[in-house]
């Protein structure tokens, strides 16, 4: 069994913010209409709204609910995590990689009420080949607010037939007669 490590290695480089990504300030579209983190299909999703940011970095507000409770009254650390792997996932768009997450790892630093409004950020940290390290945390009620969730993610990039191969057959069908599960950016698809 591989003993698996999230250190940048010695070999990557800097991540480039691909010349077409879209620009500071653009909302993100969902890149699945059923992802449990974006999806507006997804009806006990999170409906994570995404903000690009100036670099290789993006943005977005999470509000933790009744729903969202581990303890009583407390937000589930693993939903925590989920709302981390989707705003790291989504650096995809900046640099042109269509990626899925192969480690995450998550540290969490204060207990999150419900009704707290939860600042998230991540950003790319260093790209070796296919492999993209990426950070990210979450900030109690204000985007300076006390680190609540911290995580150091890596992604793989992986070819569209990652998903078409392993999928089930039923989701993958639905997307060939509708298309508009899925978005584009520009004449950019992401991964489904
Ligand atoms: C713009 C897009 C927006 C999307 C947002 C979505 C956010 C949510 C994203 C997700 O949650 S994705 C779903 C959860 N993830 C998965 O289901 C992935 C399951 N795992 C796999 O399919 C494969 O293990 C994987 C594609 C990640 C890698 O398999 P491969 O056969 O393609 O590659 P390989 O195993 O050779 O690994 C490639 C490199 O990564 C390294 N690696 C792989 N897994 C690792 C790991 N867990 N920890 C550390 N390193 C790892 C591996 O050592 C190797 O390093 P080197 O190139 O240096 O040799």
């Amino acid at each position: 069994m591989t003993a698996y490590r999230t250190e940048i290695p010695p070999d990557a480089v800097a991540p480039t913010r691909h010349p077409d990504a879209p620009a500071p300030g653009f909302v993100l579209p969902t890149h699945y209409a059923n992802c449990f983190g974006c999806g507006p299909g997804q009806p006990h999703g999170l409906h994570m709204r995404i903000v690009v940011g100036e670099g290789c970095d993006l943005t977005a507000t999470f509000d933790v609910t009744e729903d969202h409770q581990g303890a009583p009254g407390l937000a589930h650390g693993g939903l925590l995590a989920s709302a981390l792997d989707e705003i790291l996932g989504m650096l995809g768009h900046l640099t042109r990689m269509s990626c899925v997450t192969a480690r995450l790892e998550t540290d969490f630093r204060r207990p999150v009420p419900v009704g707290t409004r939860l600042y998230l950020t991540s950003r790319a940290d260093a790209v070796a080949g296919r492999k993209l390290y990426a950070s990210g945390q979450g900030h109690l009620d204000a985007p300076d607010g006390p680190v609540a969730v911290r995580a150091r993610a890596l992604f793989v990039q992986v070819g569209l037939e990652h998903f078409t191969e392993n999928g089930r057959a039923a989701e993958i069908d639905a997307i060939g007669r509708d298309p508009s599960l899925i978005t584009h950016i520009g004449d950019y698809t992401v991964n489904p």
